[in-house]
């Protein structure tokens, strides 16, 4: 069926983009390519009517922790981790634009004449207009991730659901990177991903989802069409939800 004569199980959803995934096959840096896949697969929601809000993180350019761990005071590094989501969502809303997709960039840091700051009820409304919106600078805050501002965002902007976009195709019972045996859950309770330390998003965040019963479904970035077909309602990586 075609995309657009399919239709969508979410209505509005919150999309987290690790900065990592933009660099495609290089440590560092933004690959125009990775941007311009992921403009198409955001394109693809939008043309079935889901409104889409957007965290992406900041790793391919800096993290806090790292920077901390090479000598630098860790407040400092956080502030540049969140500048440089920022740069990633500038980036990102270059290549929606091109590919004629009506995007907005917000801040949690106002950061004036380069974008707007982030404002709930404004962005709900762009949301509401179709636009997508890119909320940069993670929450404002050192210490945090951008998993944790994308369920916060998700929560505040009253999103169906969170989706994680990752390296891996969903939540093992152990780091699938490091073990070749690891088993795949399809659907795992808040509590479960807690009282197992799964590591496929922050602590932080998993407790703020759970106290706000928010479903989260953690996906492969790379496998083309599992963004669509999960919005459609299939079954694509492991659904995290109350059980
Ligand atoms: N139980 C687990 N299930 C799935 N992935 C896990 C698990 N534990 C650790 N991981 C790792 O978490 C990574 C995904 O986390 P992610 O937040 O996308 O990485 P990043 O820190 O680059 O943003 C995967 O690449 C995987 O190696
Ligand atoms: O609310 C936030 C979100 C992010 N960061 C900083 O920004 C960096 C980049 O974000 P993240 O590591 O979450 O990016 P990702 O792993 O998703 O690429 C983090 O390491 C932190 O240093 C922060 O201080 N507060």
């Amino acid at each position: 069926m075609p995309p657009n004569e399919r239709r969508a199980k979410y209505k509005r959803v919150l999309l987290k983009l690790s900065g990592e995934a933009l660099s495609g096959d290089q440590d560092f840096g933004i690959d125009p390519k990775v941007l311009d896949r992921m403009a198409l697969e955001i394109g693809q929601l939008v043309g079935i009517g889901v409104q889409v809000g957007l965290v992406i993180g900041g790793g391919n350019l800096f993290r806090g922790a790292a920077l901390h761990a090479a000598g630098m005071e860790r407040v400092t590094g956080d502030h540049m981790g969140m500048l440089a989501t920022v740069m990633n969502a500038l980036a990102m809303r270059d290549s929606l634009e091109r590919s004629n997709i009506r995007s907005r960039v917000m801040s949690a840091i106002p950061m004036s004449g380069v974008v707007e700051h982030y404002d709930r009820r404004t962005a709900i409304r762009y949301l509401t207009g179709g636009d997508v919106v890119i909320f940069s600078a993670g929450t404002g805050n050192p210490f945090f991730t951008t998993d944790s501002a994308a369920c916060l965002r998700g929560i505040e902007i009253d999103a169906d659901v969170v989706v994680k976009a990752t390296k891996v195709d969903g939540v093992y019972d152990k780091d699938p990177v490091k073990h070749p045996d690891a088993v795949r859950y399809e659907r795992l309770s808040y509590d479960q991903v807690l009282d197992q330390k799964l590591g496929v998003m922050d602590l932080t965040a998993i407790c703020l989802v759970r106290d706000h019963e928010m479903p989260v479904r953690v996906f492969d970035t790379n496998k083309p069409g599992a963004l669509l077909n999960l919005v459609v309602g299939s079954d694509e990586g492991t659904l995290i939800d109350k059980g």
